[in-house]
């Protein structure tokens, strides 16, 4: 993860900018994001799989017995215009979002406690977890392309439950792990 900050208020502006907000200029730091559940690795992409780390350890741990391989770019991801807009609608999901950065980078937006978004950037080697239940939200930078391995606990349900979803009852249980 090389950053994470809250964001402007700019909405004319091209979302794969990075939209620092010019209040709240510096970043915010790991705790605040695992305070809302949102976690974090940083791992070698060359030289991640073996038993006994940290790759394996969580696949185990957390049961993810699926694995994929997504390359979000113009050329390389089928309906690309159409995927680019759902992947920035603000929504959750019932199931926790895992990604695991192999090249490329781009940004997950995340609802702070207070409801105001913080832009993770996300890049090589970054294995991220967004908790079920988090309203959240995903773009490319300006770069244009990222490639990612999606993790998933059984078979795999990417579908987006677009906000509002507040009687979702993975919202629910995640606004109760908050408290
Ligand atoms: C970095 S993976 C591409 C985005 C994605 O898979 C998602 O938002 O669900
Ligand atoms: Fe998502």
């Amino acid at each position: 993860m090389s950053g994470a900050w809250y964001m402007d208020e700019d909405y004319e502006t091209d979302q794969r900018e990075p939209h620092r907000s010019p209040n709240e200029p510096a970043d915010v730091d790991m705790s605040l994001l695992a305070d809302i559940g949102v976690l974090h690795w940083k791992l070698d992409t060359a030289n991640y799989e073996g038993e006994g780390g940290t790759f394996d350890k969580l696949r185990k741990e957390r049961g993810y017995n699926y694995s994929d391989i997504i390359t979000v770019s113009p050329d390389k991801l089928p309906n690309y215009e159409q995927k680019i807009k759902s992947f920035f609608e603000e929504h959750l999901h019932s199931d926790e979002e895992i990604r695991f950065i192999l090249e490329g980078s781009g940004y997950f937006d995340v609802r702070s406690k207070g409801d105001k978004w913080i832009r993770i950037k996300v890049e090589c080697g970054d294995l991220i977890i967004l908790p079920a239940g988090i309203y959240h939200r995903f773009t490319l930078d300006n770069k244009n392309y990222i490639k990612a391995m999606r993790l998933f606990q059984g078979e795999p349900v990417w579908t987006p439950i677009n906000r509002p979803a507040d009687s979702h009852p993975a919202r629910m249980t995640y606004l109760q792990s908050l408290q």
